[in-house]
C-alpha cells in the first residue's frame, strides 16, 4: 500500500463533521467549526458553495490552523484551486467535479483524495483505480442538507469492504443511532452536517458521533 493510502487509513475515520453556511453564519463559524472539534470530529470538510473568493480563502485558512490544533483533517470540498493555494491535506471531489486524475495532477502525490460514489460499487472501484484515497457513499438517509440524493444501503458497505482496499464514508442523514448501525455494516466514517451543526451545542453532539468509535 501507498504511504498516501496508510495515511488516508489513519486519518479518515471517526467524525467527518462538514461545515454548512447556512447553520454556521458569521460571527459564529470558527466557534461552531472549533466546537465540533472539541467534540471529537477527527475529520472536517470545507463546504461552501458561494463565489466569495475572499471569505472562503479566509475561512479555509482559519479551518486549517484549528484542524492543526486539534490533530484533525481538513478536507476541502470541490475547490482544488483553494486547496492547492492553502496547503490541505486533502480534497473531496464528486462526480460533477474536476476529475481525480486532474486533481491529482494539480495537487501533487501527498493529497488525499475522497470521492463520492452515491450508492454504486462501480463508481467506487472506478475511484480507487482512478488513484481516489477514500471513498464515500450515501445518502444513507434523506438529508436535510441535501435533498436531491439518491439512497445507499448498508448493504452496500458491506460490499466495499470487501471488494476496496480504501477507507469508506458513510454519509446523508446520519444520526447517532443509524450512525452505529452503519458502523457495524463496515463505514470507516460518519459524515455529518445537521446532525452535528444544527444541534443547540455543537460540541455535545459531536460527541455523541464520536463516541460510537470508541
Ligand atoms: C464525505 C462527502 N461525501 C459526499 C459528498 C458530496 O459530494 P458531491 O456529490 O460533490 O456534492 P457536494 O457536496 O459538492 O454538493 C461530500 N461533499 N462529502
Ligand atoms: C453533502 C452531502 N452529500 C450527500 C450524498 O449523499 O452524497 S448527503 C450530503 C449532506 C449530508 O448532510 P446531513 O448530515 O445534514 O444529511
Ligand atoms: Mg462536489
Amino acid at each position: 500500500m501507498s504511504e498516501r493510502r496508510a495515511r488516508a487509513h489513519a486519518l479518515i475515520r471517526g467524525l467527518y463533521a462538514i461545515t454548512d453556511a447556512a447553520l454556521m453564519p458569521p460571527p459564529a463559524f470558527a466557534a461552531r467549526a472549533e466546537a465540533a472539534l472539541r467534540g471529537g470530529a477527527q475529520v472536517l470538510q470545507y463546504r461552501d458553495k458561494s463565489n466569495d473568493h475572499d471569505r472562503r480563502g479566509r475561512e479555509a485558512v482559519g479551518l486549517l490552523s484549528l484542524c492543526r490544533q486539534y490533530g484533525a483533517t481538513l478536507v476541502i470540498n470541490d475547490d482544488v484551486h483553494l486547496a492547492r493555494n492553502i496547503g490541505a491535506p486533502a480534497v473531496h471531489i464528486g462526480q460533477g467535479d474536476t476529475s481525480v486524475q486532474e486533481a491529482r495532477a494539480l495537487l501533487g502525490p501527498e493529497i488525499i483524495i475522497g470521492v463520492t460514489c452515491h450508492n454504486s460499487l462501480e463508481l467506487a472501484i472506478a475511484a480507487q483505480l482512478a488513484g481516489a484515497d477514500y471513498v464515500a457513499f450515501g445518502a444513507f438517509h434523506p438529508s436535510p442538507s441535501k435533498p436531491d440524493t439518491v439512497l445507499a444501503t448498508p448493504d452496500l458497505l458491506r460490499a466495499a469492504k470487501k471488494q476496496l482496499s480504501l477507507p469508506v464514508v458513510a454519509i446523508g442523514g446520519i444520526t447517532p443511532q443509524t450512525g452505529s448501525f452503519l458502523l457495524r455494516a463496515g463505514a470507516d466514517a460518519l459524515a455529518v452536517i445537521s446532525g452535528v451543526f444544527a444541534a443547540p451545542d455543537v460540541e455535545a453532539a459531536a460527541r455523541r458521533y464520536a463516541r460510537l468509535f470508541g
